[in-house]
């Protein structure tokens, strides 16, 4: 996929004028109706831009009850006017103008680095809402030192602090709390965005934590190195926002995830710079202080500065594909390969809804866009007959590393699936499975559009419960949507996305159309809360990567045992003992 700089300096470039504010991506790239009536994506970015998907707009109306007369834009402006009035601290604002350090109260900034992108927060905006709190100024550290400054100022001047990186969080991490009077400030850390030195001989790169996953992939390039972390909102994720939420990459079985990758971390508290004194790949010295950073959601301090592995790109990258006769094959032989330590770099197993509305994203164009259904139409009456279109399923492979270990991994990997029903479907149908990835955030915004509220979310889970909890986990969506009155078809589909020796991340795609329904979020909230409790029933977890934030705290108490929850406070407790990060995360 191209993927064009967000730019080093989002802010000076107005990040408004780059990105949408009520929405997701790139101003110019979204899923829309052209003037004859068939959905196409807009924009020069992406491989799928300026193509016509003439099945998408059936498989909305018969999947979902899309009605192209039954539309719900979004505003087109926001009334900045309505924006409540900053809550300005004078002292904290004296010594942080003293630094150096550029400060805005504009309302526009506020009101970007007020949310994330859960579906309540976008809904509002499209509305031309917003909350109640939002932030009350934005700061724009450019190195630790500058950092240091303001956690200190914020102590002093008793200042909340929320850190801000992409503002890609799914979560509510980085909605303020409605209940904090202090003057908040965010923290927008994409100033911070440079590579500060690199070491080829351990192979490992220090990096500001705030610059953004595509350009800190391409600036490794020019110099032949990867982290190979990919992130799906890798455009524009940052570094610090990784580490903060644990985050995982599509390639994690060859690079690792970011807690595999991070070797050293600094992180700013109001106690002091939390950091190890050595970058040793490994040591036994009392618990891991790195893990409490990790997935500290922004409410310890913020993290600065990033020692992360780094390796040469990869001499070989192939595609491919399997088709399974039906999820529980797949999930079956996903398992072995995960068991015997052969998993390529990425392996995903989508069931079979997510495989059709993959040929509904099919665009009017031959090549890498060729249909997979046609493309395997000879094969499929030949070799695979007898397999059921209505349960059949694939999975997409990314093979990475030097072309021997590749090509013995990829004859491992398909003898396996033989075992288990699957047949090699071939690279192009892998390729273009990942082509999609980052295109199909731009879905949702699509579906709001038609009257349609969607969401993701994932969990982990280990293998013996996966099929048992896929199949639970749908049938529980349906029965509540009827339990909130959904008239329409729902939509609720899941691929199995990341495979380890003892379980695998499942990540689930709900959507349905709220026509008469008076509160859609609420209804929505109510369907993923059931399908949640449903996942921690059938030994599930919170969550894979996405954290918690403020919107799964809820079931943190059947996560961890009271003495967890007591530890985690207690930290918090010493490193921040007047909440200066007050975001409100994790734990109450
Ligand atoms: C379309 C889409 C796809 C996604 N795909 C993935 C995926 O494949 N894998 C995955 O793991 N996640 C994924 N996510 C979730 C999200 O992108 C991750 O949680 C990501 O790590 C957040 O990074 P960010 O820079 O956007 O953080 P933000 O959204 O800015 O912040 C997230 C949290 O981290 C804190 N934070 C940010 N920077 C710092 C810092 N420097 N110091 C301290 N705290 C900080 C914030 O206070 C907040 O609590 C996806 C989200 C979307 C919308």
């Amino acid at each position: 996929e191209k993927m064009e700089m967000v730019n080093h300096d989002l802010k000076l470039l107005q990040r408004e004028e780059l990105l949408k504010w009520g929405g997701w991506g790139y101003n110019d790239s979204m899923f829309k109706l052209n003037e004859k009536g068939s959905i196409c994506f807009t924009g020069s970015r992406y491989k799928l831009s300026g193509l016509v998907m003439p099945e998408l707009r059936p498989w909305m109306e018969s999947t979902i009850g899309i009605h192209v007369k039954q539309r719900s834009e979004a505003v087109a402006e926001i009334d900045l006017s309505k924006m409540p009035k900053p809550i300005l601290n004078e002292g904290f604002m004296k010594d942080v103008h003293q630094t150096g350090m550029e400060v805005s109260s504009d309302s526009m900034d506020r009101l970007v680095r007020s949310h994330g992108h859960t579906l309540e927060e976008l809904f509002l905006l499209r509305k031309g809402e917003f909350n109640a709190r939002v932030p009350d100024l934005i700061v724009f550290p450019r190195n630790h030192d500058d950092v240091v400054k303001l956690v200190s100022a914020a102590v002093r001047h008793n200042v909340c602090l929320i850190p801000i990186g992409g503002g890609t969080t799914v979560t509510l991490a980085l909605a303020c709390p409605e209940n904090e009077s202090r003057c908040i400030a965010t923290v927008d850390m994409t100033q911070m965005n440079q590579i500060l030195w690199v070491d080829e001989k351990n192979l490992l790169a220090r990096i500001e934590a705030g610059i953004i996953g595509q350009d800190l992939e391409r600036d490794l390039a020019a110099m032949g190195l990867c982290t190979g972390h990919e992130p799906d909102s890798m455009e524009f994720s940052s570094l610090g926002g990784w580490v903060a939420t644990r985050a995982s990459g599509m390639k994690k079985n060859v690079y690792g995830n970011i807690e595999d990758l991070l070797v050293h971390v600094k992180m700013v508290t109001p106690r002091g710079v939390l950091e190890k004194n050595c970058m040793v790949p490994r040591m036994s010295a009392g618990p891991d202080l790195h893990q409490f950073i990790l997935g500290s959601e922004g409410t310890l301090g913020i993290i600065t500065e990033v020692t992360l592995r780094v390796r040469p790109l990869p001499e070989c990258q192939r595609y491919g594909s399997i088709v399974f006769p039906d999820f529980k094959h797949g999930v079956d032989c996903l398992r072995e390969i995960a068991l015997k330590r052969c998993a390529p770099a990425s392996i995903r197993l989508m069931d079979n809804e997510q495989f059709r509305f993959g040929q509904a994203l099919k665009p009017q164009a031959d090549g890498i866009f060729s249909s997979f259904i046609d493309g395997m139409k000879k094969f499929y009456v030949t070799k695979i007959k007898g397999y059921d279109p209505s349960h059949m399923c694939v999975a997409t492979l990314l093979f990475e590393g030097d072309a021997v270990s590749v090509a013995q991994q990829e004859k491992v990997v398909y003898e396996i699936a033989a075992k288990h029903g699957g047949m090699s479907a071939g690279e192009e149908n892998g390729q273009r499975g990942y082509m999609l990835t980052f295109v199909i955030a731009y879905l949702r915004d699509c579906g709001l559009d038609y009257e349609v509220v969607s969401e993701s979310f994932e969990t982990s889970v280990p293998w013996d419960r996966v099929a048992d909890l896929c199949r639970n986990v749908k049938d529980r969506i349906q029965h509540e949507c009827k339990n909130q009155g959904v008239r329409y078809p729902t939509l609720s589909t899941c691929r199995v996305t990341q495979t380890y020796d003892a379980g695998a991340c499942v990540y689930f795609y709900l959507g349905f159309k709220y026509r008469g329904i008076a509160d859609p979020v609420n209804a929505y909230l109510a369907v993923e809360n059931a399908a949640r409790d449903e996942i921690l029933s059938n030994g599930g977890s919170i969550s894979h990567h996405h954290g918690v934030g403020k919107l799964r705290k809820q079931y943190m108490s059947r996560t961890v045992t009271p003495a967890g929850i007591g530890t985690v406070k207690s930290v918090k407790e010493y490193l921040d003992p007047r909440n200066i990060f007050g975001s409100g995360n994790i734990v109450d």
